[in-house]
């Protein structure tokens, strides 16, 4: 007996040693299950899903609820959702707003009945006599796609904001890695005073704004590869050297919508060098695809962005750039898989900081592939392979000449462009 260890229990009848069986099971480590702080989030309130032309027709209005409904109910089948975390949604403050908007498009567009009593009455109606028209579908709007809903439009508008400031919080604070807002309307037209083109208020702006006053964030790098040009966020920061502003979008020549968006407008001031635009022209002959987008991130989106060295990466996710939008939605052929690969690039940068906002896009099944493939890449950093065949095509032409005009113009700014340094 005095040789066993006085650790190992013995047998009181025969002095065998008990072998002490484990108790507690042998974790294996489960790599799906993520522990909080790494892990991804999504921002989605059915509020949204009421903005609504009064014509009750979508087919005339593309830019409707059914997106919303369709892109969360994907990501609720492929279990996505209950693999991600989920932040709480909340309607921005009218303070909130006004850090980009001006106050008179605040109250205009932030209010309704149900919360206008406090504002002058008389003062509103003016503005809002104006600011809307009648359309040919019945309905009314600001233009023929920005419709407006006297009760549901302005709730629907703040939640987008609140959803996008939200996610950008807490990837800044560390709680959440990265994030997907699914939300709408879209906001990169919004200006500081004028609704356009499906948007009301700024979401990606007034996230970057809030980001930089609250929490002193010093460099914020907005990426938009939405089929049309984000002409509110580039007019918002075109002057500010800490957010830089890179737009890859439709532009032949202002003859896409917006118009704005060319590559010889690299901001002013203190921002001069921190407005990129790449700006595809030449129409459709031939419509851009993988290779074109592929060839932009590897030699203009990637070596500045690196250089940049941004904090955090907020992303206009528009997907009408994406296989199945008709000429006037947009008329690319962007793959769901690519917009995935551009994801998982972004997120080597800012420590992983990328929060996707859903701006435009408006074929159903396309934008919840592409929304699916986006997600997989914030989650499992990876995502469905881009085609051999994009992979190894050379680029169209048009593209290749748009490249290089940008790289022209830009290497003033971004000496990095130069061929040898990536
Ligand atoms: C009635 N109207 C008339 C003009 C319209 C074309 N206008 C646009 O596509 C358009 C115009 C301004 C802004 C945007 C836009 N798309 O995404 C974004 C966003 F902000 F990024 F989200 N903005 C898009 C047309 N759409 C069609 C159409 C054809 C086939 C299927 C669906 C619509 C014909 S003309 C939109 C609907
Ligand atoms: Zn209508
Ligand atoms: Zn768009």
């Amino acid at each position: 007996r005095a040789f066993s260890s006085p650790l190992v229990a013995l047998n009181t009848e025969t002095g065998a040693p008990i072998t002490p069986v484990l108790t507690t099971p042998v974790i294996h480590y489960m790599p799906s299950v993520k522990m909080s702080g790494i892990t991804t989030a999504l921002a989605f309130d059915s509020l949204m899903l009421k903005h609504a032309c009064i014509c009750g027709n979508n087919s005339s209005h593309p830019e409707h609820g059914g997106r919303l409904q369709s892109v969360w109910a994907r990501l609720v089948e492929t279990g996505l959702v209950q693999r991600c975390d989920r932040v709480r949604s909340r309607k921005a403050t009218l303070e909130e707003l006004q850090i980009c908007h001006t106050e008179a498009h605040t109250l205009l567009f932030g209010t309704n009945p149900l919360n206008r009593q406090k504002i002058d009455a008389n003062k509103l109606s003016e503005l809002s006599l104006k600011s809307f028209v009648r359309l040919p579908c019945g309905g009314i709007g600001v233009d023929s796609d920005t419709t407006w809903n006297e009760l549901h439009t302005a709730p629907a508008a703040r939640m987008a904001v609140g959803c996008v400031t939200d996610l950008a919080f807490k990837a800044v604070s560390g709680d959440i890695r990265n994030g997907f807002a699914v939300v709408r309307p879209p906001g990169h037209h919004a200006e500081a005073n004028q609704a356009m083109g499906f948007c009301f208020f700024n979401s990606i702006a007034v996230a970057a704004k809030l980001l930089q006053q609250k929490l002193d964030i010093r460099r914020i790098l907005i990426i938009d590869w939405d089929v049309h040009h984000g002409n509110g966020t580039q007019q918002m920061f075109y002057e500010d050297r800490r957010i830089l502003y890179l737009s890859i979008h439709r532009h032949d020549d202002g003859n896409f919508f917006p118009g704005t968006g060319a590559s010889i407008e690299c901001g002013s001031g203190s921002g001069l060098g921190f407005n990129i635009n790449v700006a595809w022209t030449g129409g459709l002959n031939p419509p851009m695809a993988d290779a074109e987008y592929l060839a932009a991130f590897r030699t203009i989106v990637m070596p500045i962005a690196r250089d940049y060295v941004p904090d955090i990466i907020l992303v206009s996710a528009g997907f009408d750039a994406a296989f199945g939008h008709p000429p006037p939605l947009g008329g690319y052929k962007v793959s769901p898989a690519c917009f995935g690969f551009m994801t998982q690039q972004l997120t080597q940068l800012a420590d992983g900081k990328v929060i996707l906002s859903l701006e435009g896009g408006y074929d159903l099944p396309a934008i919840c592939d592409c929304s699916e493939e986006c997600v997989r890449a914030l989650l499992d950093g990876n995502s469905s392979p881009v085609s051999e065949e994009e992979l190894r095509r050379q680029p169209c032409q048009n593209a290749i000449d748009t490249l290089q005009k940008t790289i022209a113009i830009q290497l003033q700014h971004w000496p990095v462009l130069k061929k040898l340094a990536h």
